[in-house]
């Protein structure tokens, strides 16, 4: 278009017409003249900074610049060849960091394409960063879109950079000094821009949140853990401490996010993001958004967890095993203060306790980075010899059901552990640890310390562990009728929590609407004879009353059905204990 032309054409959109331009495109002219008293017909040269100007605005922005170094470089390397330019720009507009190819230095700088130019819309008129900061989303301002007739032969497509408090940080801008005519040519840069700025973001909030939780979102699983959509950061209570601009997106409403809690956003809490770290199948990784539509996540758990004090929610992978149970949260302690270090850890408890799941969490706490995990039954003294020995650098050796190895393979196993000192073996047990009939020399190796998780009737959290499942498994907010509820408090739970998933996902899918109500739940298997029952039974059965009747609040029904007893029952063993109800 010649320059009368264009001059008319910016006359007759301040005139009210609509000339087929982009609206944006149209409000910045008008912007141009009213508001910033720009003409059209001057050909003003690019406004470009001092030298001392430009060091004061690279200073400000050396996060920014250091977060998209290696993203502009990729994405450089993607379009050589092809004449572009690519400017990241400050959120004033000027140019910070830029790479062109150098045969063009010359054009490039004279067509104020280089470092140090100021794009704001003040001073530049409408072009591809100042719309982009205007507008906060990304543009194509092709040719004569631009206002002055300086710049109507470039094209400049441009995507916003945001910080992780969702302020407009920086512009990533692609430009071209001589492009074909239709504008649909640049479709590909503004896919390209738009991407790599979202992926400015994404490094740019995992460069700020090592000691945080975060959890990254995605609509395709495929995508999940190498190009996941968005992220968000949160704290160790779940509460949003940053976020890229993707995020804020997808969550349907506008209020702040800062400081909200992800549960009022997402159906996914603190306490499930161990579920979705990456050890699990991407497609268990389901996160259900409020307004019905769902995701895929993935956490990443702190690297260096925030110091806690007593009494304050621990952070990492051992967080979420529990929902306040007094036993396990000491166990937990335990097992947080031993991960990191080498001690060989035995793991016991009753089948479906979760011993395989804490083996895991404490992999993902420690410094291992290798994670082998065998399951002893059938294990032949080659096999294990082949895993270990393709072992390099500091691995994680998770044995299952230590009780089933074979002898040979035990022996076998005494001597890989000694040849390789960075193997830490991590072991399970259904039988208490005096039981495990193993030979003393690979025992001791295997049993550096004895963890043993209670088994779910002696659980004060089993109410927590209920709703948490129902939450992140059952479709439609599915919820449990109070007389259900008390039933399931109030069973023995043989399969603990393998069991309790079971009979919700049964009781889930029987249920017709959204509440799962007595008749849903499947019946209660007893496994065993009563003599087989009572011999896996720990020693002291006072104990046990005890820690029945304190996992059950003194709820005498509900400790009864625990036990497997009648009330009557449960009332002369306290009396004959001599216990009390706690004050
Ligand atoms: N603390 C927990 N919170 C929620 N779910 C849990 C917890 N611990 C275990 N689970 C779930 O319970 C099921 C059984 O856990 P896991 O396989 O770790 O048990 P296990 O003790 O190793 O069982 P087994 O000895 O029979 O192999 C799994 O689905 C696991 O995700």
């Amino acid at each position: 278009m010649t320059d009368a032309r264009h001059v008319e054409e910016i006359g007759r959109v301040l005139e009210g017409s609509q000339t087929g331009r982009d609206n944006f495109v149209s409000a910045s002219w008008r912007r141009c003249v009213e508001l910033y008293g720009m003409d059209p017909t001057r050909s003003d040269p690019a406004y470009i900074v001092t030298d001392a100007e430009l060091r004061d605005h690279r200073k400000q922005a050396e996060w920014m610049i250091s977060a998209a170094r290696s993203g502009l470089q990729s994405l450089f390397r993607q379009v050589a060849g092809q004449n572009y330019v690519l400017l990241l720009t400050d959120a004033k507009g000027v140019c910070v960091d830029f790479f062109g190819d150098e045969l063009f230095t010359d054009d490039l700088r004279s067509a104020g394409l280089y470092l140090g130019s100021n794009w704001s819309e003040d001073l530049a008129g409408t072009c591809g960063v100042g719309a982009c900061l205007v507008t906060q989303e990304p543009v194509t301002v092709h040719q004569d879109d631009h206002f002055g007739n300086a710049h109507t032969v470039l094209s400049c497509t441009a995507a916003p950079i945001f910080d992780s408090l969702g302020h407009l940080a920086a512009v990533l801008d692609i430009s071209l000094l001589r492009s074909p005519t239709p504008k649909s040519s640049q479709n590909l840069a503004m896919s390209l821009v738009s991407t790599a700025a979202r992926r400015v973001e994404m490094a740019n909030l995992m460069a700020e949140s090592p000691r945080d939780w975060v959890l990254r979102l995605s609509s395709s699983p495929e995508f999940l853990d190498v190009d996941p959509e968005a992220a968000v950061r949160l704290d160790g209570s779940g509460r949003v401490l940053g976020y890229t601009r993707a995020a804020r997106r997808l969550f349907a409403d506008s209020g702040p996010m800062i400081g909200r809690r992800i549960d009022e956003v997402l159906s996914v809490s603190v306490d499930d993001l161990p579920d979705l770290m990456r050890d699990r199948p991407t497609e268990e990784r389901v996160i259900e958004m409020r307004d019905g539509g769902a995701l895929f996540g993935h956490a990443i758990a702190p690297k260096a967890p925030r110091q806690h004090h007593p009494g304050m929610r621990r952070g990492g992978a051992l967080a979420g095993l529990t929902g306040g149970d007094p036993e396990m949260a000491r166990l937990l302690g335990q097992a947080e203060r031993l991960a990191p270090g080498n001690v060989p850890i035995l793991i016991t408890g009753e089948t479906g306790t979760g011993k395989t799941r804490l083996a895991r969490a404490i992999h993902m706490t420690s410094k291992a980075q290798g994670f082998i995990s065998l399951e002893c039954a059938g294990l032949s003294p080659e096999l294990v010899a082949q895993s270990c020995l393709a072992a390099t650098g500091p691995t994680t050796l998770l044995l299952r059901r230590i009780e089933e190895l074979s002898a040979q393979t035990a022996v076998a196993l005494a001597g890989l552990i000694d040849r390789k000192p960075d193997l830490r073996p991590i072991s399970t047990s259904c039988l208490p640890p005096a039981q495990i009939a193993l030979p003393p020399v690979l025992f001791h190796r295997l049993a550096g310390c004895a963890l043993t998780i209670p088994p779910l009737r002696m659980r004060r959290d089993l109410d927590w562990l209920m709703s948490r499942h129902l939450r992140r498994h059952a479709s439609d907010a599915v919820r449990l009728s109070p007389s259900a509820r008390a039933d399931l408090l109030g069973r023995s739970w043989p399969g603990n929590i393998r069991e309790l998933e079971q009979v919700l996902d049964v009781a889930s899918a029987l249920c017709v609407g959204p509440v799962i109500d007595l008749p849903d739940l499947p019946a209660p298997v007893e496994i065993g004879t009563p003599r087989e029952r009572a011999a896996l039974a720990p020693a002291d059965p006072q104990e046990v009353l005890e820690q029945v009747l304190d996992a059950c609040d003194w709820n005498m029904a509900r400790a009864a059905r625990r036990l497997g007893v009648n009330r009557s029952t449960i009332l002369r063993r306290i009396r004959k204990a001599g216990l009390r109800l706690p004050e």
